[in-house]
């Protein structure tokens, strides 16, 4: 099992904890009903939201170290990833959403084993109520699962799935080390980089379904990714609101054929706190909206230590510690996390 996964193993899967039946549902049930009692708001949803960047200009890597320190997020066209492929994402993931309620449970996440399957999002049982969500994650092999939806009729669903993660994989390390080279770590030296072995890779697929009361329902609550780094693509719904220090929730409008590159805590804490690890969080609407992240984190026993020099500071603002010690820790201590490693 992967660091992240292991992080709430042993939390998850409370028998509330198994997503509505949101075909037979048409008022917002109390247990979904969320209440906005934070400062937070108001909401700048209606401020710029975060760079769209072209990852064939030739000012692409400055323009991304520059929103990795601003924002923590970016849109990025020119990725390479074939619209084709992610047009096939999509539709697997449709087919697998419209499956009936009895077929998807046949793939239910088990409490304490395997993350791969179905179910509610993985911090759910950090809240006390329930968000309008259901999600299907998928770690290593696919198969297994996908026999469990259709018996005779899975294939189709791996490959894409099996191809999609591969074509992330690459874009996204290639997107690592632009960033490693700017804390003047060289991506060379970086065993598990090169070698590929003991990576946490996850690939979650999100649906939001139609919701009938929106404004006091939550798609997911508000988070950082503990990843290295997470690759989203979004459909053409829009409901990601990133959280900007002075202009309150943004929305990240969807920009077709773009992915959204988000920083998650890893890279926050190998920037001495330069780089932004982004709080986020999506809103219920009123129409289904699906989204695909691809989580990437590197080994459990990777030593996670703030990368010091006069740019990133001289101090220390966090412990140095492993991925797999930071992943124990978020998956107790949650949104608080990075304040309990903090020198
Ligand atoms: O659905 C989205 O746009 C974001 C999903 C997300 O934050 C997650 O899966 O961690
Ligand atoms: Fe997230």
């Amino acid at each position: 099992m992967g660091a992240l996964a292991e992080s709430y193993k042993d939390t998850l899967l409370e028998p509330q904890h198994i997503p509505l039946d949101y075909g037979s549902v048409h008022t917002l049930p109390d247990s979904h009903v969320w209440l906005d009692e934070s400062n937070e708001s108001p909401s700048g949803v209606h401020s710029t939201g975060p760079p769209l960047i072209d990852l064939a200009d030739p000012d692409a890597e400055r323009l991304i170290i520059q929103a990795c320190e601003t924002w923590g997020v970016f849109q990025l066209i020119g990725h390479g990833i074939p619209t084709k492929l992610m047009e096939a994402v999509q539709s697997e993931a449709e087919k697998l959403f419209d499956l009936p309620v009895d077929q998807k449970m046949k793939a239910l996440r088990s409490p304490g084993g395997s993350q791969s399957g179905y179910g509610l999002p993985p911090i759910s049982p950090f809240f006390e109520k329930l968000m309008w969500h259901e999600g299907y994650h998928i770690m290593g092999s696919p198969i297994d699962h996908a026999k469990l939806l259709w018996p005779n009729d899975y294939q189709g669903f791996c490959d894409t799935m099996v191809h999609y993660r591969s074509q992330l994989k690459a874009l996204t390390e290639q997107l690592i080390c632009i960033i490693l080279k700017s804390l003047n770590i060289n991506p060379e030296e970086v065993a598990w980089l090169k070698e590929s072995q003991g990576l946490s890779i996850g690939l979650q697929l999100n649906c939001y379904p139609a919701c009938p009361d929106p404004t006091r329902a939550m798609g997911i609550a508000p988070h950082t990714d503990t990843s290295l780094i997470t690759i989203l693509q979004q459909s053409k719904v829009s409901g990601l609101q990133v959280f900007k220090d002075g202009a309150g929730w943004v929305l990240v409008q969807p920009v077709l054929g773009a992915i959204t590159v988000n920083l998650g805590d890893f890279f926050h804490i190998l920037s001495n706190g330069v780089f932004t690890t982004v709080r986020h969080r999506v809103v219920a609407t009123q129409v289904r909206r699906l989204s695909f992240a691809y989580f990437y984190a590197p080994p459990g026993d990777f030593i996670v230590s703030p990368v010091l020099s006069k740019d990133f500071g001289e101090v220390p603002r966090y412990q140095t510690l492993s991925v797999k010690e930071f992943v124990g820790i978020k998956g107790k201590h949650f949104e608080k996390a990075l304040s309990v490693i903090q020198n």
